[in-house]
């Protein structure tokens, strides 16, 4: 398969590393500057970015009818609109906040666990995020869809805020440390006890794993999907 990789930085060095080892081959490697390029020559595009350029790449692989895997946060002001021209152009997208396997079953344990929780009104639930200091955005992707799962599956919970918490709200506290590739928390706490649960990424790899084979799978594919179709999990 010919790759090309829109956002060669972190995560475009390792998705290049892991994709080489799985033989296919990187046809483009496009960093900021770069706008001069022919996308078509590519099977799929995967977009590891930056927030105020990703819809911009994941519209010019649209248009010139790649699909595209979308990995960059913080750009979501736009994803219906990246939506509804995948549909006019019949084109293929993925758009995940998180590609990672372990990430992803993490995601089932917050959706069952908000659930269950439903009737405890004595617990309130927290979230903490942790990621490296050169993260553009916060909170982070992982933690949207985290409390955007806890909203839907919780009757006790609509909205979200950041470092604020508030009747019917849950708070996310969003730390930088240098290196740490990305921690979330969720906790529930009540008078007598707390439950927390937890997923740390050791290193950059989960992710970009999941974004190879999220990118193996869509090709041929039409329509706007998401990980969940391609794990095939939950
Ligand atoms: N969904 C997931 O599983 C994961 C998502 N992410 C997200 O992926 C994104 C990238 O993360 P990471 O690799 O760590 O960040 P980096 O900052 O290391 O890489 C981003 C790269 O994008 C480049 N860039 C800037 N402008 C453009 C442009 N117009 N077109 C293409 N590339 C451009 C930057 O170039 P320059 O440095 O020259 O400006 C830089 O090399 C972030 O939004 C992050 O949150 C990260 C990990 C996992
Ligand atoms: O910027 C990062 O590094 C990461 N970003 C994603 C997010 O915002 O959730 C995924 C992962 O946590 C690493």
């Amino acid at each position: 398969m010919k790759i090309a990789l829109l956002g060669y930085g972190k995560m475009g060095k390792t998705i290049e590393q892991i994709a080489l080892k799985r033989g296919h081959d990187i046809v483009l490697k496009i960093d900021k500057g770069d706008t001069n390029y022919d996308i078509t020559q590519a099977d799929v595009a995967i977009d590891f970015s930056i927030p105020n350029v990703a819809f911009n790449n994941i519209s010019n692989c649209l248009n010139n009818g790649v699909p595209v895997i979308s990995g960059t946060t913080g750009w979501l002001d736009d994803f219906d609109n990246a939506v509804n021209l995948c549909n006019e152009k019949k084109g293929a997208f993925i758009y995940a906040s998180n590609y990672s396997l372990g990430v992803n079953i993490f995601f089932e344990l917050n959706k069952t666990l908000a659930k269950m929780m439903t009737n405890l009104k004595q617990y309130n639930v927290s979230m903490e995020e942790i990621h490296h200091t050169q993260k553009l955005d916060a909170p982070s992707g992982t933690a949207i869809s985290l409390a955007n799962d806890i909203i839907s599956n919780n009757a006790n919970y609509n909205d979200w805020k950041l470092e604020e918490a508030g009747e019917n709200i849950i708070p996310i506290a969003a730390k930088r440390i240098e290196d740490v590739p990305g921690t979330h928390t969720i906790t529930y706490e009540s008078e007598v006890d707390t439950i927390t649960i937890d997923h740390v990424a050791h290193n950059r790899q989960g992710f970009a794993l999941g974004a190879v084979i999220a990118a193996e799978w869509i090709v041929g594919k039409t329509g706007v999907f998401t990980m969940k179709d391609v794990l095939n999990i939950g």
